[in-house]
């Protein structure tokens, strides 16, 4: 039987301002399986990061449940979560200065990674650095190029072998065969370790390369592909996304007549659309 890596069940996330409350996440249903290589697309706003930071014990979610290899983490002491982000996750967040010390070169970038980790040693960081020519290189990492920095950066959060990998744009800033060549290490490094991987994107060529590619809109799951197709996700409340293309002409609050027609199979019709008018 598989091991389960994450499990998001009916996440809400609500941000609290001083005079308004925004709903970022509306109830997320997720089962990321061990080994298992998610991307999460979707346009501005619809809540990718604020369901990262949940993922990464950075945020508590307002609502619903979330499990890490079994460990509920919305009900986990400070302790289990530190325990959890040591041995379990790791991070590869958007941009060279929030993952890496740019004063420091690379392999002390390593050692910093792995402090606190007696279990861990530094041979699959330096194997990173080494086949992409950074084994010895004493620049500091603010004198490496972007696409260098984000090996050392991918390096340092595969450092630990992690069992879960949360990556936020890791090619955002680099050209094509630069972005090319990180997802080749990146795809191939968490292979070969079996590791997990939660990868936020806008870029569809890149979620392409992950197996399982999720929308979000709105805080909410509204489409999945992978290899079989691209299909509409059922929410926890039996709600289905329209596809964006219809949304004009299917504004909120239009009545439709849902009809199953066969079994497997519904037709929508939208009351006072084409042929009832
Ligand atoms: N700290 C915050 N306080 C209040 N509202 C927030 C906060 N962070 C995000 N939001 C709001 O929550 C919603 C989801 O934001 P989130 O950053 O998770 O989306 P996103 O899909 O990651 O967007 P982007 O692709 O631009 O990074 C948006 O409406 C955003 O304005």
């Amino acid at each position: 039987m598989s091991t389960v890596a994450l499990r998001c069940e009916g996440l809400v996330h609500v941000y609290r301002e001083a005079d308004t409350d925004v709903a970022a996440l509306r109830g997320i249903d997720l089962v990321v399986q061990e080994a298992e290589r998610i991307a999460l697309l979707g346009p501005s706003g619809s809540g990718k990061s604020t369901l990262m930071a949940i993922v990464a014990g950075i945020l508590r979610p307002s609502a619903g449940r979330i499990s890490v290899f079994g460990v509920d983490i919305e009900r986990a002491r400070e302790r289990d979560l530190l325990r959890i982000r040591r041995d379990l996750l790791g991070l590869m967040l958007q941009g060279a200065a929030t993952n890496l010390l740019l004063h420091e070169d690379a392999e002390a970038n390593l050692a910093w990674a792995l402090r606190g980790k007696p279990r861990a040693d530094a041979t699959l960081g330096r194997r990173i650095l080494r086949s992409n020519g950074l084994g010895r290189d004493l620049r500091p990492v603010s004198a490496l190029i972007p696409s260098e920095q984000q090996i050392v950066a991918l390096a340092v959060s595969m450092a630990a072998r992690p069992r879960l990998l949360i990556a936020d744009e890791p090619t955002s800033q680099l050209d094509d065969a630069s972005r090319d060549h990180l997802l080749d290490l990146f795809v191939d490094t968490a292979a070969a370790e079996g590791t997990a991987v939660l990868l936020v994107t806008h870029d569809e060529d890149v979620a392409r390369r992950m197996q399982r590619m999720i929308h979000l809109r709105d805080g909410r799951i509204g489409e999945e592909a992978s290899d079989e197709g691209r299909f509409a996700v059922i929410g926890t409340d039996g709600s289905v996304q329209l596809p964006t293309a219809l949304r004009e002409s299917w504004p909120a609050g239009a009545l439709v007549d849902v009809d199953e027609v066969a079994a497997g199979e519904i037709r929508l019709r939208l009351r006072g659309g084409e042929g009832e008018r």
